[in-house]
Order: structure tokens, then sequence, then C-alpha cells
């Protein structure tokens, strides 16, 4: 047994042979009692198992755990070593990257600690402000007392999330991501805000693809910001929701900023240097593929799955499903340019590893989440509208001849965010004109429809990465306004895995040519109906329904960071400009060129149809071996040229032979 000083007069005795800690401190009159866990030795950690004292002995070298029998906390000092395999398929293997793993009744008992010492002063906190919440919901001085505020990670339609760090004394235990959302006088207001925290505590495991909820607690604080150290503001009752911190912020944010170099602005300026060097680069060897891998976006579409997976398990819809609720649990790296060939593909091991990775993604803010089967009008809230199923926004006549009757949300409206998320991240924008005002961007969802080849065009005209055209089906099939078309969260979840096994095993595949690659068609199973409600509308209903009072809000982008110099920003705003430019212009480009009708399916009638025509009439010969040649090179260039060009094939011959046989009869 030794006896080790800690922290704050206490001590600790570690006892080696029972494998245990006894913290004792001397002037709290306490003592902590932990006892080692242990992992098997595929690295997959198992929770709450002791282990006998023989098998912690042989397994002594790989882990080095505590955890507390009163509290439940884990205390892991080998975590931060410890790494999962990347595609593997265990849900509940996550552990976060911190030294602690402090569970909920960690904080439970660290609250009800403090509150006995604090009972005096809640009495007169709360007096201050009259509140329907009872006095001893308060916990006065909790937060001042155990964290200290990093920075402001974001600001939300209901409220701000801070970067806190968790503290005893001197001793840090953990960053954390904590919303503080203003409730006032207002219980409605408060019991739409608690919803998120029933949501989050109905989940009974750790979720690798959910976010992590701590613990909860209301305070009286200031209505922004956070109060420091003997400030005084006006002080109202507010909600602290203390959730898992994810590194990387959010998939929005990512997307735009690190994946398609948009908003120059919002990045710092190191930052900005590095991306300047790049585009230099880039555009000395001639290319810039923007845009993620296959893989890339194959492993988030599937992180989202399972964390929908495990939702809809337990009869929850999310309903405010977009970019901006999911979070990264680790910082994206840009891949260095320096190592991509012409495609956009990176060369070598090590960098092909590079390009292909993307840290896991968790879905957060449960604030508009409801249970299956219960009604929207009871929970009051709404979605974001560019990501609600055009189902929901279409209204029905009821019984009453006045009243119009919205569809509920359901786990088949959830799976058309996904839809339009999985669009968002491989266009790096939406279907929509972002400009429109509300009532037009209603009837715009309303009436949209996406086709698997109009996207694969578009992806090609603005040059992007290549990538698997299966994921265009997924797309498709996702954002059908058929909702019996849609897969559920696990059939995704278990596409996914499929397709990518199937990449991971052949790297060298030629994208969406490969003969051995599965179809989409044969990975879906039957769909099982009873996840699906069904809520099918008609054209009708969609014009009927656009004069409607609108009731979904729009996301609004918001400009976070400017750490740039003026010169610098000119430099940027330039590079960007030209950029968008160019994409519109591509864009447009490929929206004309898609009135047409598809011409390739007549190139194989053309070619025989220009050889009758020169047998014909050999008189007009050059016209004759002009049209072979078009159809001879139309063959082997761009799409988007070819298109072109048997649409000037197409004219020459009706010209033929119309001059032939009416002009001449
Ligand atoms: N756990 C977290 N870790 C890191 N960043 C976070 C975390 N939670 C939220 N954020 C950041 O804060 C932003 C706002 O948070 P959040 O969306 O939860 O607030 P909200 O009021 O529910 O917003 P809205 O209603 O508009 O969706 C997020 O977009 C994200 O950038």
């Amino acid at each position: 047994m030794s006896l080790v000083p800690y922290n704050n007069d206490s001590l600790i005795l570690k006892d080696s042979s029972s494998k245990s800690l006894m913290i004792v401190n001397p002037s709290l009159g306490e003592l902590s009692y932990f006892k080692k866990i242990i992992t098997p030795r595929n690295n997959e950690p198992k929770f709450d198992q002791f282990l006998d004292e023989e098998e912690s002995i042989t397994e002594e070298k790989d882990i080095a755990s505590y955890v507390c029998p009163q509290c439940g906390t884990e205390i892991d000092t080998s975590s931060q070593n410890r790494k999962l395999p990347k595609y593997s398929n265990n849900r509940r293997s996550s552990k976060q990257p911190s030294e602690f793993n402090l569970s909920r009744r960690y904080f439970r008992l660290l609250q009800d600690t403090f509150t006995q010492q604090a009972l005096p002063t809640i009495a007169a906190e709360s007096n201050k402000f009259p509140t329907f919440i009872p006095d001893d919901l308060f916990i006065p001085g909790y937060f001042r007392k155990f964290f200290t505020t990093l920075s402001l990670l974001g600001t939300g339609a209901r409220g701000s999330v801070f970067k806190v760090v968790h503290k005893i004394g001197d001793t840090d235990l953990g960053i954390f991501a904590l919303k503080k959302i203003s409730i006032g006088n207002d219980m409605t207001w408060f019991n739409k805000c608690i919803r998120e925290v029933k949501a989050l505590s109905s989940l009974t495991h750790r979720s690798v693809n959910l976010i992590t909820y701590n613990h909860v607690w209301l305070e009286m604080d200031a209505s922004y910001g956070l109060t420091m150290q003997n400030e005084e503001r006006e002080k109202i009752p507010c909600l602290f929701i203390l959730q898992q911190y994810c590194e990387g912020g959010n998939l929005e944010d990512c997307i735009l900023i690190d994946i398609f170099k948009k908003f120059p602005e919002k990045i710092s300026s190191e930052e900005r240097k590095k991306r300047f060097r790049q585009m230099r680069r880039d555009r000395h060897n001639g290319s810039i593929k923007l845009g993620l891998s296959t893989i890339q976006i194959l492993s988030i579409i599937r992180d989202i799955a399972r964390g929908l997976h495990e939702l809809h398990d337990i009869g929850i819809i999310h309903r405010d499903l977009k970019p901006s609720n999911l979070l990264l649990l680790g910082r994206y790296k840009v891949p260095d340019s320096r190592l991509q060939n012409d495609n956009g593909e990176v060369n070598g091991n090590d960098s092909r590893e590079q390009e292909n990775d993307f840290p896991t993604v968790v879905i957060g803010d449960l604030g508009e989440s409801q249970l299956a089967g219960e009604s929207r009008v009871g929970t009051g809230c709404t979605g974001t509208l560019e990501f609600t199923a055009p189902e929901i926004i279409i209204t029905n006549p009821s019984n009453n001849a006045k009243e119009m009757k919205y569809n509920e949300y359901t786990f088949a409206s959830d799976m058309y965010s996904l839809g339009m998320i999985c669009y968002f991240i491989v266009f790096g924008e939406l279907p929509f004109d972002p400009m429109l005002d509300i009532p037009d961007m209603r009837r715009t969802v309303k009436k949209f429809q996406v086709h698997k080849e109009d996207m694969i065009l578009l992806h090609q005209n603005k040059s992007l990465k290549p990538i698997d055209h299966r994921i265009f089906e997924l797309i498709e099939s996702l954002l059908s306004n058929d909702v019996k078309r849609r897969p559920h969260a696990k059939q995704v979840e278990e596409i996914l895995n499929h397709i990518l096994l199937e990449v991971d095993d052949d790297r060298t595949f030629s994208l969406g040519r490969r003969s051995s690659i599965t179809p989409l068609d044969d990975c879906f199973d039957e769909f099982e109906d009873e996840h699906i409600q069904k809520t099918s509308f008609n054209e009708d209903q969609v014009e009927e329904d656009d004069d409607d009072e609108d009731k979904l809000a729009l996301t609004t982008t918001r400009a976070k960071i400017n750490m740039a110099s003026e010169e610098e920003i000119e430099i940027y705003t330039k590079y960007e400009n030209h950029n968008t430019k160019s994409l519109a212009e591509n864009e447009k480009q490929s929206h004309f060129i898609s009135q047409f009708p598809n011409l390739s399916a007549y190139s194989n009638v053309l070619l025989p149809l220009a050889l009758l025509l020169l047998w014909l009439d050999p008189t007009e010969i050059i016209i004759n071996y002009f049209i072979i040649f078009l159809l001879g090179i139309s063959y082997g260039i761009r799409d988007t040229m070819a298109k072109y060009i048997k649409i000037i094939m197409l004219v020459l011959l009706i010209i033929r032979l119309s001059k032939k046989y009416i002009i001449m009869s």
C-alpha cells in the first residue's frame, strides 16, 4: 500500500493488491473509494465490470481504469492512447477523450453536497425575482463554484453554448459544453426547454453518435453571457445544460469553411494564409477539386443514421436535424493539396488515410424532439424549413371547415432531413436559392424533387471530387416525396456499412462504373412499414397551401470570428467572389443543359442514320461527313460538351432531311 499527497490537503492511499484507491480529504472529512476496472484486450471498453484479481494482474499493462462505486465515475488514464477501429460497427464503444468520464451520478452527488452547504442563499436569491419555479430547484453559485468559462461556442435560437472547464479546487476535471437558456418567469417556455433534457436523459446508455448529457440545473444568472465572480447584473432564472464538448464544432461550418472554402472571414488569419498558399499551389497545378471523398461522405451519413437509429429505437423523433445541429467530436484536418493528383484524390497510403479521415459526427440539440405519436401542436415547436419534409408543411382540411390540419412529424420526416444533409455535404450548398423569402421557400420545398441523373450532371459541372454514384441514389430515395420510398435509419446504417466495407476493400475502384459494386436497390431490404407513417399529399394540396401563414423558422448564417487584416480580407473576398462566380456560372450552364432531353440514348441511332443519309444522297457529302465526324468526337469528350455536339448534330440532320424530302418535293 502506498500513500501519495494529492490536491487540497488530500491523500491517496493506493492498494495494489486489491487494485483500489482511497482518496482521503481531511479538511472536508471525506473518503472516496475507487476500484480498478478492466477492458478486454481487443480495445473495446467494457463498463461497470469488475474483474477478479488474477485477471487484473494479467491485463495490468493494457489498462489503468478506476471506477467510483458511489457515483460511477471512471478515471481512465489510458483512454487518450486508446484508438477505436475506424469503421467499427460497435455502437456503444465510444469514450470521451478526457481523462475523467464524469457520470451523471457524479454531478448529481456534487450538487447534493453543494446544496446542503448553500441552503440559506437559495431562498435569498430567488426572492429577488418572483417565479413559478420552486425555490429549492435553484442551485445558486453552482456554476461559479465548479466551472470556469473558456469561450463562447455558439448561439442558437434558445440560448448560448459556452466551452467550460469543470474544476474542483485547482484541479481541472474535464472540458464540457454548457448551454445556458434564459427562462425568466415563462412556464411554457421552461417546459419547451426542458424537453431537450428529457429526451437526452431517456437515453440509458452512452451512445457514440448522440450527444452525451451530463447534468442540468437551474440558477439565477444574467439573461445574456455568464456572470463573472462579484459581477452585479440583474439576474433571472436560467436553465444550465451540461453536455459533452465537441472539439470539431458543427458540421455546417466544417463543410462550408473547411471543405468548400467559403466564408474566409470566419477563419483565423493564420489559417487564411495557409489557405492562400494552398490556393496558389492549386492554381499552379491547374486543379482545384473541392468536396468530400466517397468514404468521408459515407462515414458522415452512417454516423448520423446510427444516431437516428438509436433515437428512433426509443421512440424519439428529432425534428430539427440540420448540419448546425450535428457536432464533430474531433477537429477536421484539411489534407495537404500537394499530395493530390489531378482528380483531387490523394497519392500514397498515409495521405489517402488523411484524405478519407473525418471526425465522428454526433447528433446534438434535441430541443425540438418529440415522442412518436405525440401531437406537434402539443409541443409548440417548429423545425428548420429547408430541412423539413414537404408532407410536414402541407396542410389537410380538418372536420372544422375553417381549420387546416398539419401532418405530424414521423421517423420518415427525420429521414428526409438526413437526405437534405447528405445533399448539403455533397454539394456544399442546398438545392434552393438561399435568398428566397419564407413563403417562396415553403412553395419550393413542397414542390422540390431531385433525380440521380441531374445530381450526377451537377456534380460533374461543379468539378467536385468524383464520388460513388450510389450516394446520389441514396439522396434520391431519402428526398422522395413518397414517404414509403424513404429507407429508415437502420436500413441506411446497414447499407452504408455494406458499401463502406466494399469501398474499403477496393480503394482503387473506378467510381460508379465498377462491375462488382452492389446496386443500391439490392442493398435495401423490404421496407418495414411499421416505421413509416403514411402522410401522402397531392399537387392540389401544394397549391392550396401556398398562402398559409408561415410558422417555420429559417436558418441564419452568422459571422463569428474576424481576425484578418483589411488587405487579407480583400484578397480572400476577391478569391471567394471568383469561386462563387464560377460556381454560379457552372450551375447556370448545367441547368440550361438539363433542359434538353437526354440525347445519349440516341447516339447509337444517329450513326447509322448519318450513314444512311450519306448513301441516299452523296451530293452533299460534306454535311454528311461533318455529321459523322461530330458523332465520332462526341464519344470521346466531356458529357456537357457531348450534349452540345449531339444537339448540333440533330439540328443538322433535321435540316438535311427536311431539305431532301420536304423542300425538294
Ligand atoms: N456540445 C457542443 N460542443 C461544441 N459546440 C457546441 C456544442 N453544442 C452546441 N455547440 C455550438 O453552439 C451552436 C449553437 O448550439 P445549439 O444549436 O444547440 O443552440 P440552439 O439554441 O438549440 O440552436 P437552434 O435552435 O438554432 O438549433 C452549435 O451550432 C455549435 O456550433
